[in-house]
């Protein structure tokens, strides 16, 4: 791997088996360099099957081996990984944490003196090597450590370092915007659906109608708002779509909907926070 690194991801889990999948086929990181901590023999079998990756169900082993620890648990689950792995986690390692709503002072407060945290917000996309990843380094991180983390995810999909309080919005946007994506995708196939089209062919178009506007906006730098006026002719279909969604508020419903995740995500913190104390 470009780090020449092992790297541990403590619970191994659906976002952690993602950033696996896309650095394994960013040739990132070869299955040798990777180490993935479960607690069910099940999980492990099909982790080495899928992936040729190494499997501990001890958090601790696997931290004291690896050079890289990826904290991959829930938020709720944050506080006793710390525990456990204290022992073994010293200045030397680079921590990445991608635990929503964990404030880096916390874990830091759990590990050992000037450890070496970055927390970051990453995306399930990382899987197809189109993630987005918010990092923001903590007190004892140097410049080369939030360049070897940028690296890593670099290799699933963009990234962008932001100052650590905006993390949470971060996880509102994008860390959990592929669900509300995926929602749409599924309500415009079922839109194509009642309109008389097949199933398939209408999953079909609705996934390249997002994935190509998306590309379209990204390739052009273009204002989205100019772009959806080329699409929409006087008098035409594109005017007599919009005015309902507006009519329905949309706009207002997206918006609503990451600002509650962004406040979730800060709740996950505030949680963590009091288990605690
Ligand atoms: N799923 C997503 O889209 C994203 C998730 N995240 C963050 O990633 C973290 C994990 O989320 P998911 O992967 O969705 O959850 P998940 O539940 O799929 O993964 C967590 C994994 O940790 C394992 N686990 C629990 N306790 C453990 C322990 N003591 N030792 C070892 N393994 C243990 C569980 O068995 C599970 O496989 C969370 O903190 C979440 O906030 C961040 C960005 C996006
Ligand atoms: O729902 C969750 O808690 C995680 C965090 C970001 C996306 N999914």
């Amino acid at each position: 791997m470009a780090l020449g690194k092992t790297i541990a991801f403590l619970g191994a889990g659906n976002m952690a088996e993602a950033l696996v999948k896309g650095l394994l086929r960013a040739g990132t990181a070869s299955p040798e360099e990777i180490v993935c901590t479960v607690r069910r023999p099940a999980r492990a079998d099909e982790l080495r099957k899928r992936y040729g990756v190494r499997t501990l169900t001890d958090n601790r082993e696997a931290a004291a081996l690896a050079d890289v620890l990826v904290l991959s648990v829930k938020p709720q689950v944050m506080g006793r990984l710390l525990d456990e792995i204290a022992p073994a986690v010293d200045p030397a390692k680079l921590v990445i944490s991608i635990a929503a709503g964990v404030p880096i002072a916390l874990m830091e407060r759990k590990l050992s003196r000037g450890v070496r945290i970055v927390r970051t917000m990453p995306n399930t996309p990382a899987l197809v090597g189109a993630g987005a990843t918010a990092l923001a380094r903590g007190e004892h991180a140097t410049d080369a450590d939030l360049e070897a983390a940028r690296a890593l995810f670099a290799a699933v999909g963009l990234t962008v370092v932001v100052e650590e309080p905006l993390l949470d919005a971060c996880t509102g946007l994008s860390g959990s915007g592929p669900a509300y994506v995926f929602l749409i995708i599924e309500a415009l196939s079922d839109a194509g659906v009642k309109v008389g089209l097949p199933r398939y062919t209408a999953q079909a178009l609705a996934a390249q109608t997002v994935l190509g506007s998306a590309q379209l906006l990204i390739e052009t730098g273009e204002h989205p708002g100019r772009l959806k006026d080329q699409v929409t002719s006087p008098g035409g279909t594109a005017i007599a779509g919009l005015h309902t969604l507006e009519a329905g508020g949309l706009r207002t419903t997206l918006m609503d909907a990451v600002e509650a995740a962004t406040h979730r995500a800060r709740e996950l913190g505030q949680k963590f926070l009091a288990s605690e104390d």
